[in-house]
């Protein structure tokens, strides 16, 4: 009998394909990818123009090395940190995507539902697939939500997407500085994917406005992006008008940081817009030191761009960063299976990092610090970053 389960578990075990097994966030891209249309793959899994940034964003995590502490008693590590004053399993959330609805037909209500089932803050796009009413239902009460606006041509727009955010009890707003106007890509262009998501009524937050003439993303984005927005015409007026916390996504810089801080916003996300947007600025892994030495712990800094594994986590808390966001691994959770899709990505990025913690010799995240850094000199060496001569 024995010997019979044996052959039955070697027999199943001899059917299961490597593919089979999703093991990492780049397991999950390769599963997923092969579930969405050409359409959605195009739209997701791309950057602007030469997407030099779009690849620079994963691939910069390589140049830091870890400097491990042994024996250092880590069988009671906690991963866990507080964000707006809520303890979250650890430094991480989920950053704003577009249109949900491409990956899964329950788009971001089963994002909402994978985010809850793991705990993991989740920022929703203006350009949701549904409206953010018929998302926050689906883990009210169970995480915090950010909303993420634009400056809209129409200020009418603006106010009212600012109320009804607060009305619904977002935490915060995640302005997205970076996108005056909409990044070329160039996949848009030539599927036509415009034309397709008009068709489909894609943007019910602000689709009152959506023309179904349109036939280019770009030209439909300046309904809705406003090309004059400044810091100072904007940053005060979104004060004036509400008590939610207000986060700038997509600096990348010292200057910008201390700009943001003079206009008094309550942080930053150091973000180029997973390479969406402009095409040759750094990834953010290399904007992240200078923000976090202009910024002098003076305000948090939130980041995103290319988050794929638990250790890249690590290194952008080590470097000073608050938390870390991630937009595609949600949307391949999303594509592959649903909320329990969203669901599985987080726990694995959560063990890795967990993992990453303890054999680093971490206890806690405020352990955790540039010591724990190291990068390859010009001559090949190792030297620690703390004392490196870059
Ligand atoms: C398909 C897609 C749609 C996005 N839509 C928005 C958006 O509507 N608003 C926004 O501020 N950022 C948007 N972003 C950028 C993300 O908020 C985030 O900065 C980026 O995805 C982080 O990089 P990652 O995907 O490598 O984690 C989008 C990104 C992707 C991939
Ligand atoms: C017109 C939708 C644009 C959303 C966005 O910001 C992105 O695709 O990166």
């Amino acid at each position: 009998m024995a010997n019979e389960a044996v052959k039955v578990a070697e027999a199943e075990l001899t059917q299961k394909k490597d593919e089979d097994y999703i093991l990492s966030v780049d397991d999950l891209e390769k599963a997923a990818s092969k579930k969405m249309s050409k359409l959605t793959r195009e739209y997701y899994n791309s950057g602007a123009t030469y997407q030099q940034t779009y690849f620079a964003n994963p691939r910069a995590f390589e140049k830091y090395l870890l400097r491990p502490r042994v024996l250092s008693n880590v069988a009671a590590c906690d991963p866990s940190t507080v964000i707006f004053g809520r303890r979250i399993p650890f430094p991480l959330c989920v950053s704003p995507t577009a249109l949900h609805g491409m990956a899964h037909p329950d788009g971001e209500k089963a994002t909402a539902r994978g985010c809850a089932a793991a705990n993991v803050n989740m920022g929703i796009s203006t350009y949701s697939s549904f409206v953010w009413e018929e998302i926050i239902p689906h883990a009210k009460g169970k995480i915090d939500f950010f909303a993420q606006m634009y400056i809209y041509p129409d200020k009418t727009v603006t106010k009212n997407m600012v109320l009804k955010a607060e009305k619904l009890g977002f935490k915060a707003i995640l302005l997205t500085a970076d996108a005056p106007i909409l990044g070329t890509r160039w996949n848009e262009t030539r599927n036509q994917m415009a034309a397709h998501i008009t068709k489909q009524n894609p943007f019910p937050n602000i689709t009152d406005a959506v023309s179904n003439s349109l036939t280019n993303l770009e030209d439909m984005a300046t309904l809705f992006q406003d090309a004059s927005q400044s810091w100072e015409r904007d940053i005060p007026y979104l004060r004036s008008i509400t008590k939610m916390k207000i986060f700038v996504k997509g600096v990348l810089t010292a200057e910008d940081t201390l700009k943001a801080i003079e206009c008094g916003v309550d942080g930053i996300v150091v973000s180029n817009h997973g390479g969406r947007q402009l095409d040759g600025v750094p990834a953010t892994i290399d904007a992240l030191p200078e923000c976090v030495e202009a910024a002098k712990g003076r305000i948090p800094i939130f980041i995103d761009g290319g988050f794929r594994r638990g250790s890249d986590i690590f290194k952008a808390i080590a470097l000073g960063a608050d938390c870390v966001f991630v937009g595609r691994p949600a949307l391949w959770g999303l594509a592959y299976n649903g909320a329990a899709g969203v669901e599985m990505m987080l726990r694995m990025l959560h063990d890795e990092f967990k993992k990453t913690m303890q054999l680093m010799g971490c206890n806690s995240v405020k352990e955790i610090s540039r010591k724990h850094l190291a990068v390859l000199n010009s001559r090949g060496f190792m030297e620690r970053l703390e004392t490196a001569k870059l």
